[in-house]
């Protein structure tokens, strides 16, 4: 088995007194393509900010490529390309001034597909990068990420502020990259149709925890939702929530095995498909 490109043991992270971590543990392996839900403020940017090493932990420990994450050497820095959820660009630069300082450092630099991606994504390269809109801000953070060609690329939102056409395009480019070139890509988004079309696992943060990660296929092929009376519906090995809807209705969110989901329909148990929005609502409640 390849070592994990990260894993989180046990992290701990407060603002204050506000705990947002807490024992959490996440392994990344090579060439996954990770969708991080949670819901506003469950602490998805901190996390990924941790993962990183751009933020400190309280306790637990943080592994880059195997490196402590507050102490990665510069190759492995090289390796990650990261989009905030704020700009972090140079705003007293032009694009075309900011890109070329930051290719200075990194010897795999695809100068080629910058240019491509500026012509194609429309950036003005002479401009001021503060005069620019929030949409040309986040495309060219992306640009920035995507240019020194990382094995690890880590986005925060990716697309929150790109027109349709836009986030089609970026999605484009972003399955090509990592189709070719194998990249482990974690990235966190509130649009749940974007991560059908392009994250292989989701990860749902919820109390401070990666509660589930599963293949997305998985996920929504074997979850069902079964509703029926408290007194009588059995119990399955792998339950994700267990709700009283009712005085003596509940509500059971439940990956099936296909011998389970034969005997619970043999049991005449009401069985309802499930998608990844009832899901991320279910799970991060
Ligand atoms: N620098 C900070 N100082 C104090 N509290 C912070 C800081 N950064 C984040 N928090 C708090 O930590 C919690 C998690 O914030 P975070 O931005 O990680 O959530 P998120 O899941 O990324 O949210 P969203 O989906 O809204 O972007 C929030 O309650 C937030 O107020």
């Amino acid at each position: 088995m390849k070592p994990p490109i990260g894993e989180l043991t046990s992290v701990f992270k407060s603002f204050d007194q506000h705990s947002v971590l807490r024992d959490l543990n996440w392994r990344i392996e090579p060439g996954s393509v990770i969708g991080l839900l949670g819901r506003n403020g469950a602490g998805k940017s901190t996390l990924l900010e941790c993962l990183l090493g751009l933020r400190e932990i309280d306790r637990g420990s943080n592994l880059l490529f195997g490196e402590s994450a507050q102490h990665l050497s510069s190759a492995t820095q090289e390796n990650i390309g990261y989009v905030p959820q704020q700009s972090d660009l140079f705003e007293w630069f032009t694009a075309q001034q900011m890109l070329s300082y930051f290719q200075s450092f990194y010897p795999r630099w695809n100068q080629a597909k910058v240019e491509q991606l500026i012509s194609r994504w429309d950036i003005p390269t002479n401009r001021l990068i503060s005069k620019l809109s929030v949409g040309q801000k986040q495309r060219l953070s992306i640009i920035r990420a995507l240019a020194h060609q990382p094995a690890l690329l880590v986005l925060d939102e990716p697309v929150a502020s790109l027109d349709p056409s836009g986030r089609r395009d970026f999605l484009r480019e972003l399955i090509t990259d990592v189709i070719e070139r194998e990249t482990t890509v974690i990235f966190s988004t509130h649009i749940l149709s974007d991560l059908e079309r392009i994250a292989m696992e989701v990860a749902f943060l919820n109390d401070g925890r990666i509660k589930l990660q599963e293949p997305l296929d998985n996920l929504l092929e074997n979850t069902v939702r079964i509703i029926g009376d408290t007194a009588s519906l059995p119990t399955f090995a792998k339950e994700l929530s267990r709700k009283q809807i009712s005085a003596q209705q509940s509500s059971l969110l439940v990956q099936l095995t296909t011998s389970e989901l034969a005997q619970a329909q043999h049991n005449a148990l009401n069985i309802d498909a499930i998608g990844l929005e009832d899901l991320f609502i279910e799970l991060t409640a």
